[in-house]
């Protein structure tokens, strides 16, 4: 028996409002740097920074033992077509963290996947994996874990958060546009920095 490499999380940020923004600035096909994004429509990025935030960022600080750092730029939102889709083979996710290895990707989908629409498969064992992330969903996994886009067809629309320990000393990450949670004594905010310079948000109206 093997552990399964990844977790399905609820994230209900990503909702059918937002999906249907993604899909009027993206072509079928097409996709776009998660920061690139919430420049274009900061009233949608917004949302879903603090989605991470709500129901992501504990995830990744429990499992590295200290703050996490989100780079905006390190996630794409990707809109795979019935017809055209631009299908990953299998990598593993290592690349983008550099360092010393350590990182969390989480994989959010505003479509179901994994059976109607290409969802991410994992190779566990000698065996692939292929779950079914409910629409609202994230998948979690870590950095050396072997996953392709399923090869199968449908609509389907996506955006990665890539994470790593605050204190990773990897000069790209820490001047890299990211957002960071900060704990108070009744909540959250979540603190947007690049080069050094930061800058709080305040929270959508609910
Ligand atoms: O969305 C996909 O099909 C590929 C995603 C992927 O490889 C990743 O998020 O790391
Ligand atoms: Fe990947």
């Amino acid at each position: 028996m093997h552990t399964m490499p990844f977790t399905v999380l609820p994230f209900p940020s990503a909702t059918p409002d937002i999906r249907q923004v993604v899909a009027g600035l993206l072509q079928p096909g097409g996709k776009m740097s998660f920061a690139r994004f919430c420049h274009a429509r900061r009233d949608v990025g917004i949302p879903l920074i603090f989605g991470y935030a709500q129901a992501l960022a504990h995830h990744a600080e429990t499992l590295f033992g200290e703050p996490a750092i989100m780079g905006l730029p390190a996630g794409t939102l990707r809109y795979h077509g019935s017809e055209q889709a631009d299908f990953a083979p299998w990598h593993t996710d290592a690349w983008f963290f550099r360092g010393d290895g350590r990182g969390l990707t989480f994989w959010v989908t505003f479509d179901d996947a994994g059976e109607t629409a290409p969802g991410v498969e994992f190779q566990v064992g000698d065996r692939t994996v292929s779950p079914r992330v409910p629409a609202g969903h994230a998948l979690m996994f870590g950095p050396h874990v072997r996953h392709r886009t399923q090869t199968i067809h449908g609509d389907r629309i996506s955006v990665e958060f890539r994470c790593v320990p605050a204190s990773m000393r990897v000069a790209e990450w820490q001047n890299m546009l990211q957002a960071r949670v900060d704990r108070t004594g009744d909540g959250c905010r979540v603190a947007i920095s690049a080069q050094g310079r930061t800058q709080y948000l305040d929270p959508p109206e609910a």
